[in-house]
């Protein structure tokens, strides 16, 4: 049997765990791909740590480069983190030939586009099936099994390390910080876990989906994000009691006939009985609008070492059974983006969930009502929680319809002016997954 040669870079969460499960499933992968998938060298920051993980020290190096310029190698896999370096390596591999595997969205989602185009002149494949949504085949089913749609929405809870963190609120199990405390010792948190709360790995995520779904890399700068920092357990509760639950999504929507394509990440209100409403913990779960095939969910474990190295050993595998392609099915559009753009955010519709602090006095309800009125904003509901002390205000919870970003926050903003108003509105989006 032929033999495919690969160097790794990285022995941390994610490549131990591609190490160890090539090992034990040795025989399968070659039985699946034809080829002995071979790990023939490994670079790692600390050697003494890297032995005491069982790895023969004939294998290992310090220098990234001795695996980029080894001619005996097929492929490497980058699974370091981080963009500069992974920049260097990604774009010197091709160069010399090798093909690529990472699950460095950060990356991706900064110099896609660039490195696509550089795969595509050199003739090599870059894959990264576990860039987005950890062990779920997401992006081989947007690019292979459901390649004759369109795509009309892609939309979903694509960060564990939040949706771990939310779940546990939600139910009252830790508080915020507690939370993040667990998801890092577990491996689902980012080296700098404040990509993952602050929603921007949620935005680099939802830049990959867009770049495969409408043939455009958007500017990650461009995408409306907003994390979970400053989710308040009594928005939580409140909102319980309404029917919601909180969840950080990424909502890409590509209204028909339109050149824009609506793409944010934002904590955001879901009714209880939604189907992503019972995704908890490490689990992500994204639904596909196609033109052809309707609604489909994606659902599964979304981080951890085992299920990210499942992805990496499935492109690993694809490489393998592959070799010698002129070009990237996957990235066909490398280099001929369309012309789609990032719609502003003051452009969507969606519905609200809007919690002010009043002074507990007549005429209060009448003067917001007009407000929303004249922005032609409907009410669905409202409601005022009792509390103990009026001191500190009382909290007024408002729920509105459908309405146009920038009408909302307009009458925001003049709510926020009224002079019984204590402290700032606070906001949330509502989704319903609606897309014309
Ligand atoms: N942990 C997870 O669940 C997931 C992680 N990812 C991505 O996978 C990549 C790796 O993530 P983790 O394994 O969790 O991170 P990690 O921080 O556990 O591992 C990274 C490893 O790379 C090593 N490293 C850093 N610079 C190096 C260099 N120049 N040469 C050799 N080794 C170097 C570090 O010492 C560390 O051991 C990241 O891009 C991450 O965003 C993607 C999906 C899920
Ligand atoms: N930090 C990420 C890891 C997977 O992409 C997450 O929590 O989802
Ligand atoms: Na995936």
């Amino acid at each position: 049997m032929k033999s495919f040669h690969v160097g790794l870079i990285g022995l941390g969460n994610v490549g131990y765990r591609v190490w160890h499960n090539l090992l034990t499933h040795r025989e399968l992968l070659a039985k699946k791909s034809g080829k002995e998938i071979e790990i023939k060298k490994i670079a790692v920051r600390s050697v003494e740590k890297a032995l005491k993980q069982g790895v023969p020290p004939g294998i290992l190096t310090t220098d990234w480069k001795e695996i980029v310029n080894d001619p005996d190698l097929d492929a490497i896999v980058e699974l370091i983190g981080g963009i500069d370096v992974p920049y260097e390596i990604i774009t010197e591999a091709l160069k010399k030939g090798k093909e690529v595997v990472t699950a460095n969205k950060a990356l991706l989602a900064f110099h896609g586009q660039q490195i696509a185009s550089l795969a595509s002149s050199y003739k090599r494949r870059i894959l990264f099936e576990a860039s987005v949504a950890g062990g779920i085949p997401l992006l081989q089913a947007i690019q292979d099994g459901l390649v004759a749609n369109r795509f009309l929405m892609i939309s979903g809870i694509v960060n564990a390390t939040c949706n771990y963190i939310l779940t546990e609120m939600t139910n009252g199990r830790m508080s915020y910080a507690d939370a993040l405390k667990k998801a890092k010792e577990l491996g689902y948190a980012e080296a700098d876990e404040t990509l993952d709360v602050s929603g921007e790995d949620s935005a680099h995520k939802a830049a990959i989906l867009c770049a495969l779904s409408y043939r455009f890399w958007p500017k990650v700068e461009e995408i409306y994000t907003s994390g979970i920092q400053s989710v308040d357990p009594f928005d939580i509760q409140y909102a319980g009691e309404l029917g919601y639950v909180f969840k950080l999504l990424a909502i890409i929507k590509k209204h028909q006939d339109s050149k824009e394509v609506e793409i944010r990440v934002h904590p955001t209100l879901l009714r209880k009985d939604h189907i992503l409403s019972s995704v908890s913990g490490s689990f992500n779960a994204v639904i596909i609008k196609g033109d052809i095939v309707g609604d489909q969910l994606f659902y599964g474990r979304g981080a951890g070492g085992d299920p990210t190295a499942s992805a990496v050993l499935s492109d690993l595998v694809e490489l393998a059974r592959y070799p010698h392609m002129e070009y990237n099915p996957r990235l066909f559009f490398a280099d001929e983006q369309t012309e789609y753009k990032v719609m502003p955010i003051s452009e969507i519709i969606s519905r609200y969930y809007l919690r002010l602090n009043v002074v507990d006095k007549p005429g209060v309800l009448a003067a917001i009502a007009e407000i929303l009125g004249k922005k032609n904003i409907g009410i669905s509901s409202v409601v005022q929680p009792e509390v103990s002390s009026f001191s500190q205000g009382v909290p007024l919870i408002i729920m509105v319809h459908d309405a146009k970003e920038k009408y909302f926050k307009e009458a925001c903003f003049e709510i926020s002016r009224l002079p019984f108003l204590k402290g700032e509105p606070i906001v949330y989006r509502v989704e319903d997954f609606h897309v014309q």
